[in-house]
């Protein structure tokens, strides 16, 4: 479904943010992303969602193909016509709009009846929002903005979502909820998933294949068992053995992953 081959993705023509990436997404498949601090994980999400431009970035090599069409340098109208919906980090949506108005925005490629219906299923998904439906987006929590933008990106109707650090800020107990919201909608839907995160526990609880990310290179690629078996990918991303700052820096130093 989505597929990416060596992609090197540069900002202002010099900072290098992917060096040669390569990963696919299967039909119905949900594999995560993961990867420290500027690793290259938003870089790689814009870049698949023909967001790079608007961040001062471009693909400088490589390709990204999603549904056998070439998008590698598509715009983002096009991506998401062809059903490619990036939730992106940050919690973007119009926080002076409610709920409401930020649904009707997200729709607004669905007709009349079909746009309604889907509201209207977005809040029976999430009765929290439809208790807020017409306060300020900037006023609710984050948990409940990330179901926002989580019906939002329903909305548009899509057939891969790319969601970029749902977890972010959130407490451990919405942390949870919110992945488990996106693996009912992933089942329910049939969608396939691309689940960029920096909390490895919480994106492995419903992926079937990891991707590890460091400094613009995948440096680990394997199913959900194999990485909950690599005894790197649990020291560094899940903290499975207590590793303290020297100890791991030192480990780095004495293995470099290509
Ligand atoms: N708009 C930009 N202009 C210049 N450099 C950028 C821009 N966006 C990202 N970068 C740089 O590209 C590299 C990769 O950043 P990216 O945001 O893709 O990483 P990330 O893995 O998503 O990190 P985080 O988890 O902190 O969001 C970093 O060195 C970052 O400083």
């Amino acid at each position: 479904m989505l597929l990416v081959e060596n992609l090197k993705v540069v900002y202002r023509g010099v900072i290098l943010a992917l060096q040669g990436v390569s990963l696919r997404v299967g039909e119905k498949e949900a594999v995560a992303l993961l990867g420290p601090n500027g690793a290259g994980k938003s870089s790689l999400v814009r870049a698949v969602a023909g967001l790079l431009p608007k961040f001062e970035g471009r693909v400088l090599d490589g390709h990204i193909q999603f549904l056998d069409q070439d998008t590698t340098h598509a715009p983002p109208e096009r991506v998401s016509a062809l059903g490619l919906t990036a939730v992106l980090e940050g919690r973007p949506l119009f926080r002076y709009l409610t709920p409401v108005e930020n649904l009707l925005a997200a729709g607004h490629r669905l007709k009349g009846r079909e746009l309604k219906e889907g509201i209207e299923e977005v809040f029976a998904r999430f009765p929290r929002l439809y208790e807020r439906r017409n306060e300020q987006a900037g006023y609710l929590s984050g948990g409940e903005q990330q179901m926002l933008l989580l019906g939002m990106a329903l909305l548009t109707r899509p057939r891969l979502l790319v969601v970029d650090e749902p977890s972010l800020g959130l407490a451990p107990k919405l942390v949870e909820e919110v992945m488990r919201t996106l693996d009912g909608l992933r089942r329910e839907k049939g969608l396939s998933l691309l689940l960029v995160e920096q909390n490895a526990r919480a994106a492995l609880s419903l992926v079937e294949r990891v991707y590890v990310l460091e400094q613009g290179r995948v440096v680990f690629e394997g199913s959900r068992e194999e990485a909950e078996k690599d005894q790197d990918v649990m020291e560094f991303y899940l903290g499975k053995e207590v590793v303290g700052f020297r100890q791991a820096k030192r480990y780095r130093r004495r293995k470099r992953w290509v």
